[in-house]
This record gives structure tokens, C-alpha cells and sequence, in this order.
């Protein structure tokens, strides 16, 4: 497959991609990393990246939102460079999993909250209903319990839940997420992914999913990969693929979510 192909067939005429690469090259210290990539993501797709170690799908992640800036080609968001982007809370971004230092300070709730603060209100102040989305996402995480402790001291899965609702809070339209589920139990594993495709189903957000577990990227995304990256494989749901969106609140149909799981009637 050619580098420079669209992940869509069709060059979209009346939708603007969501995400929006074009010869994207990137090295450290002179070792490329990321060779001329192109591609393109509709509103709605569910994107995999997938890749061996160190085949540069974190650092394609990073771009992308902005944390590394390419050598060169260009990167858009949401129809806009990523330079000037400034629309973060409409992105949701969970990092590659790093264990904190314990004695980090911060609370489960000061995290979450602070998934509100785009990068220019860092000092907003918080108000009732930051209190009241902040619930939601906790209760969707089911970690409301673990609001006041500190994040420090949670194991691994408890601090990825905090980090995705955290994402969460702000009802991204964009989630990327980097192997969230490293280092959590296979039950909780296969909860999250059940997660994840319910909002993708019953919701209007674009995913683009980092992770090694191909058997959840097969079954969900096809067989085979839409695009090949050099080492990094895209594997595709399209929007269209999907029934219409349910509109409605993302924190309280998670709620209902957990709540069908607590009575049984989703498995997990
Ligand atoms: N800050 C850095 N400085 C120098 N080299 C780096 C840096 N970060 C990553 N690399 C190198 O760039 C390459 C791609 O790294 P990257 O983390 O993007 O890979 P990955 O596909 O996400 O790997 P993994 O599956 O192991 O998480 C690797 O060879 C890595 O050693």
C-alpha cells in the first residue's frame, strides 16, 4: 500500500477530517522514526495503531497532539493546524501507562478536574457543576470511592481508570487513548473494551487506540489493516459502518452502562 493514501477511499467533500496528516516525517537526533505519513480520520472512525516496540506509534501519538513537532509535513485537528489549535477540550488524551512516584500529591479528584483545565485556563476556578461532571466521570470509572485518595497510591489499573475519566470529563469528541489497558487485569480488560465500543457505538467520538491486544483489534476493527505506515498498521472502523448516534450525555449513558453491568445484563 502506498504511503501517501488516504485511510479513506474518497477525498470527504462535505466532512472536514478530524485528524489530518500529510508527509509527516519525524527523528530523534537524526534517527527517523516516522517516515512520510499521510492519513486522514473521519468524524466517528475507530482507528488501531498497531505496531512492534518502538515502531514509533507513541511518538505518531505525541504529533498529534502536539507534544512533538514534526520535521516536517503538517498535522490538523479538527480542520486546523496543531500549532494553532486551542480547542483541547475537545480532545481526550491517555497516555502510555508510567507508574507515578506514591508520594505524588495530587488527589483522584484534583486529576480528574483537572482533564477541564485546557492548557490556557490552567488556574480556572472550579465550580458546582465542574464538582458534578467530575462525579459523573468518576461514577462512569467506577472509582468515585477512590476520590480522595491519592493517585500515588493506586495500583496501575486503578490509575488508568483516573487518567480515562479525566479524559472523559469534558465529553471529547476526540479520545486518543495509548495502550490504556497495559497492566490491567484480562476481567478489567475486557470491561474496558466493552467501554470503549459502547461509546463508540452510541456516541459521536473518534477514536484513535494504541494497543497490542490484536485479538480486541480483530474483532472489533476486521482482519486485516486499511493502512500500512512504514511499521505501523491502521486498522478501521468507519462512521458509516455504524448505526446513527444516540445522541445523549456521555457520562450518563456510561452510567447506565454500569449500571446494566451491575444487574447482569451486559457481560464483561
Ligand atoms: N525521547 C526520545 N529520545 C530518543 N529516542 C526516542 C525517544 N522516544 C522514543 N525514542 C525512540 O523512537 C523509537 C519509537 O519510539 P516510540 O515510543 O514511538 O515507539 P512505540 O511504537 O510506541 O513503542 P512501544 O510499543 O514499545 O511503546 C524507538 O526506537 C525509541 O527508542
Amino acid at each position: 500500500m502506498p504511503n501517501n493514501q488516504a485511510l479513506q477511499t474518497v477525498q470527504p467533500f462535505c466532512h472536514q477530517p478530524i485528524i489530518e496528516l500529510n508527509d509527516v516525517c519525524f527523528s530523534y537526533q537524526q534517527k527517523p522514526v516516522i517516515e512520510d505519513v499521510s492519513f486522514f480520520v473521519q468524524e466517528r472512525d475507530f482507528v488501531g495503531v498497531i505496531g512492534s516496540n518502538g515502531a514509533g506509534k507513541t511518538t505518531l501519538l505525541r504529533m498529534i497532539v502536539g507534544l512533538l513537532t514534526p520535521d516536517s509535513g503538517s498535522i490538523k485537528l479538527f480542520g486546523q493546524s496543531v500549532q494553532q489549535f486551542r480547542d483541547w477540550s475537545k480532545v481526550g488524551y491517555v497516555p502510555q501507562k508510567n507508574s507515578l512516584n506514591p508520594l505524588f500529591p495530587a488527589t483522584v479528584r484534583e486529576v480528574v478536574l483537572s482533564g477541564l483545565y485546557s492548557r490556557n485556563k490552567l488556574f480556572k476556578r472550579v465550580t458546582k457543576s465542574d464538582q458534578i461532571k467530575c462525579d459523573e466521570a468518576l461514577h462512569a470509572m467506577k472509582i468515585e470511592d477512590l476520590a480522595g485518595k491519592r493517585i500515588g497510591q493506586l495500583s496501575g489499573g486503578q490509575q488508568q481508570r483516573v487518567f480515562l475519566a479525566r479524559a472523559l470529563i469534558n465529553n471529547p469528541a476526540l479520545l486518543i487513548l495509548d495502550e490504556p489497558t497495559v497492566g490491567i487485569d484480562s476481567e478489567t480488560q475486557e470491561g474496558f473494551f466493552h467501554l470503549i465500543k459502547h461509546m463508540h457505538q452510541h456516541h459521536n467520538i473518534t477514536f484513535l487506540l494504541v494497543s497490542h491486544d490484536m485479538d480486541m483489534i480483530r474483532s472489533y476493527l476486521g482482519q486485516e489493516p486499511k493502512r500500512e505506515c512504514g511499521k505501523i498498521k491502521l486498522y478501521v472502523k468507519h462512521s458509516h459502518d455504524l448505526e446513527d448516534c444516540v445522541e445523549t450525555n456521555l457520562t450518563h449513558s456510561l452510567k447506565e452502562l454500569r449500571h446494566s453491568m451491575e444487574r447482569g445484563k451486559v457481560g464483561v
